[in-house]
């Protein structure tokens, strides 16, 4: 692992029963970098983040998060991640400080060091005046940015974000992609699941996973060659 790496994963595989969902995976994160995980449905992606967070036991090869072994450290590990599910985080029926409060109270941060926590995440995601707002009110890019929010009120340093556009329009999307890289100029490493190559710019560092496997892995630009639709096509003999 490089001093610099956010996430390193090596020869992990996981399976469920007699199906194989990861095989020897290895991938690295570099520190303060955006990184696409590009697979269709079935690739794995969730497997890895649930491998990644420990909601799976990881019973083979390596994860180090900023440098901390997920088994031997998962405290410290853990505590450097900030995770985006695909699905829903945050109680609709309750506001987004709340919300908020309660997911600063988990990770041990005490009410008066929240307020402030609280109204910076919620100025970095765009958010800061929907505050007493229902969660429930929120539209689906504002709900996504509040999970953002959330995600990073423990001032992690790595964020894994699961397919988090899925079901939102075209321009809630971009905001949501725009917002994660500007998280990312602000010095965050991002680890960002998706099946939409629009998302994925060459300056990017790009995971090509494929029924478990890692078929590229490297910078996005020189993976696709100026046409990544074809790479992707070629490489996994599917579209995407
Ligand atoms: N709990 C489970 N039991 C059995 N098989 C599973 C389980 N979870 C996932 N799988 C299988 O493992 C493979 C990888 O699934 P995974 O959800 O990780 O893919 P994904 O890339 O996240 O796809 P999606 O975008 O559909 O979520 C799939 O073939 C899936 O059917």
């Amino acid at each position: 692992m490089q001093q610099q790496d956010a996430l390193s994963i090596q020869n992990v595989s996981h399976s469920f029963g007699s199906f194989q969902a990861l095989k020897d995976v290895s991938l690295t994160v570099p520190r303060g970098g955006f990184t696409a995980l590009l697979g269709v449905n079935g690739a794995g992606k969730t497997t890895l983040f649930s491998l990644i967070t420990r909601l799976y036991d990881n019973r083979s090869g390596r994860i180090e998060v900023a440098g901390h072994d997920l088994r031997r450290q998962s405290g410290a590990a853990l505590a450097r991640l900030g995770v985006v599910f695909q699905s829903r985080a945050l109680d609709p029926d309750l506001t987004v400080a709340q919300n908020m409060e309660y997911h600063a109270a988990l990770h041990g941060i005490s009410r008066r060091e929240a307020r402030p926590r609280i109204a910076e995440v919620l100025a970095q995601v765009d958010l800061a005046d929907r505050l007493n707002a229902r969660v429930s009110s929120l539209s689906g890019g504002q709900s996504r940015r509040a999970e953002i929010a959330r995600a990073l009120i423990h001032r992690p340093e790595l964020l894994l974000l699961d397919e988090p556009t899925v079901g939102l329009d075209v321009r809630s999307r971009a905001e949501v992609v725009a917002l994660t890289r500007a998280l990312v100029q602000g010095g965050v490493s991002a680890l960002w699941a998706t099946h939409i190559l629009d998302e994925i710019r060459p300056g990017d560092g790009l995971i090509i996973l494929h029924k478990g496997e890692v078929l590229a892995h490297g910078n996005a630009g020189e993976i696709g060659d100026g046409d990544l639709t074809r790479t992707f096509l070629r490489l996994t003999g599917e579209q995407v």
